[in-house]
Order: structure tokens, then C-alpha cells, then sequence
């Protein structure tokens, strides 16, 4: 046997050290999301950012649903992309009132091109992705989760440092108490505070008569909430001018100032800010 010095080997995982040094600088973390895809989920925490950053907080995105990522659509932020400084780290891409996003759709040649990573390709790369993101400082860092509760969403979850809380995004006809215990039930697993549910597609207002329907089924938002011990932070109406928006490649609250919808997601910003800086 050689003389040669030998030095213990030490595996180093520092990927997770890596993001949480990345994310420490915002003060807010709020995580959205839902017990099951197409409730809108993307929307709310898109026009969310924007509402914030329209009440002078800094905010950045996260659009962490890497498969449906659509956050730059409904954002409007068209023919843009990724870049990167000297160093290799990603830099956000700078979208409306000053909000960073980060979004796999912007790293990619065309947004029409499918991301085919799985199982757990998906969760390392969401944490490399994470871990290069050169994101600075700001108020709040609103993260879109993919749908569900499963392995992309836990490693997301596990290395954000000091998580504020979340919020779980749902609809009339799919607040069953199985779906909003399934994502209560994620975040109290993974100790993560409550922050409230949001009803979207919540009713139609009609612009004419101001009948209001519910197009969807009763609400039960409220008995929801307080069934699981929890608060009901905004009803969003269903508002076909949000479809219009992103058609016209426009964020809506901005172009549609004074929609039902805008007008709602507004009051959700003003609630959340009351929750987490009193
Ligand atoms: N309140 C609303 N009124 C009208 N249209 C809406 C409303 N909320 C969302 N939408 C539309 O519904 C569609 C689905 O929304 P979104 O992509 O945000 O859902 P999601 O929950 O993020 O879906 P997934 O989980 O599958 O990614 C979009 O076209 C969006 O513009």
C-alpha cells in the first residue's frame, strides 16, 4: 500500500445549499397552489405579482410548473428570453411594473417546444435551475407549483428556505373537501403555514343587468375555509375580457383596470399584504 496522503472522501450536496443562498433575499415566499390543474392557479399568481408590484412592493416570479409553464404568456412578455451573465448565473427576465420572472418556457428556443423531462429528472432540474437564478433582493417571491402534490412540488417546497405560507387556488366545483384536504394536508406535512383559499371562476357578473351566476355551482368557499380552520382571502369572478387579455398578449389587470376580476385580485393582494407584513 502506497504512502500517498489520503483524503477522506466527502460527497458534496450542495445544490440545495446553492438555491437556499439564492432565495434568502426576499422577505415574503408565498407558494400557490391547487389540489387540481386548469383552476386557474397560473393566472392567480401572475396578476397576484402584478397587484403587489402595483402597491409598490418588489416582487419576482417563479413559474415553477415546468411542463404548463405559461406564466409569460399571461404575462404578455412575448419574444423574450433568458440570458445569462459572465459567471453562468440565469438572469430574470424583467415583465410588466418591474416583476422578475424566471420561467422554463424562457429558456427554450421556441415556447412551443415540449419539455420532456420526468419523474426525477424534473425535480433536479427545477433545483439546478433554482440554484443558478441570480434573483437578487425584493419584497415578495410568488412561486406558480405545478398541480397536485407530487415529487416536483415537494423538492420545490423543501429547498426554498423560510417558506411564508401558501395559498391553495380552487373553483366552485372542485372545493370537495378531497381536494382542499389533499393540499392542506401537503402543506401541514411540510410545515407550511396556511396563508387561505381562493375561489376563482367564483361567479359571472353580468356587465349588462348585474345578475350575478354562478355558473359553476354554489360557492362554499367560506364553509370550506372554516371547516379547515382557515380563511376564505378572495372570490374571482369569471371575467372573458382574461382570455381576451392574453389574446392580445396583454397582462389583464393592467388593460382591463377596472374588470370584476382585476378589481378582485386587487383585494386579494391587500389581503395577503395584511396577513403577512402585520
Ligand atoms: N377568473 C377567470 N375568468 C375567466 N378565465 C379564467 C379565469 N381564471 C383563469 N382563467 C383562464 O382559464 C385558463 C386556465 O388558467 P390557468 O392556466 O391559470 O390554470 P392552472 O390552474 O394554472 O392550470 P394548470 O394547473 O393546468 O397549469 C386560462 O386560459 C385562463 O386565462
Amino acid at each position: 500500500m502506497s504512502n500517498d496522503k489520503k483524503i477522506p472522501f466527502k460527497p458534496t450536496f450542495n445544490l440545495t445549499q446553492d438555491v437556499e443562498k439564492k432565495l434568502r433575499n426576499f422577505k415574503y415566499k408565498i407558494l400557490v397552489l391547487s389540489g387540481k390543474g386548469g383552476v386557474g392557479k397560473t393566472f392567480i399568481s401572475s396578476m397576484l405579482s402584478l397587484a403587489l408590484a402595483e402597491k409598490a412592493r418588489t416582487v419576482a416570479i417563479l413559474d415553477a410548473d415546468i411542463h404548463g409553464s405559461s406564466i409569460p404568456s399571461i404575462l404578455g412578455l412575448h419574444g423574450t428570453r433568458h440570458y445569462a451573465d459572465e459567471e453562468g448565473n440565469i438572469l430574470p427576465v424583467e415583465g410588466p411594473l418591474g416583476v422578475k420572472v424566471v420561467a422554463v418556457n424562457l429558456m427554450l428556443d421556441s415556447p412551443d417546444l415540449p419539455v420532456v423531462w420526468r419523474g426525477p429528472l424534473v425535480s433536479r432540474a427545477i433545483l439546478d435551475l433554482l440554484s443558478k437564478v441570480k434573483w437578487g433582493s425584493g419584497d415578495y417571491l410568488i412561486v406558480d407549483l405545478p398541480p397536485g402534490t407530487g415529487d416536483a412540488i415537494i423538492t420545490i417546497t423543501q429547498s426554498i428556505p423560510s417558506i411564508t405560507g401558501a395559498i391553495i387556488v380552487t373553483a366552485p366545483n372542485m372545493l370537495s373537501e378531497t381536494i382542499v384536504s389533499k393540499a392542506i394536508n401537503f402543506a401541514a406535512k411540510n410545515n407550511i403555514r396556511l396563508l387561505g383559499i381562493v375561489e376563482n371562476l367564483s361567479y359571472y357578473k353580468c356587465p349588462h343587468c348585474g345578475r350575478i351566476s354562478q355558473v359553476l355551482g354554489k360557492s362554499t368557499g367560506e364553509q370550506l375555509a372554516g371547516k379547515f380552520g382557515t380563511r376564505l382571502l378572495a372570490k374571482i369572478p369569471i371575467d372573458p375580457s382574461i382570455n381576451d387579455a392574453i389574446d392580445q398578449g396583454v397582462p389583464y389587470i393592467l388593460a382591463y383596470k377596472d374588470g370584476e376580476a382585476a378589481k378582485a385580485i386587487r383585494s386579494l393582494a391587500d389581503e395577503l399584504i395584511s396577513i403577512v407584513e402585520s
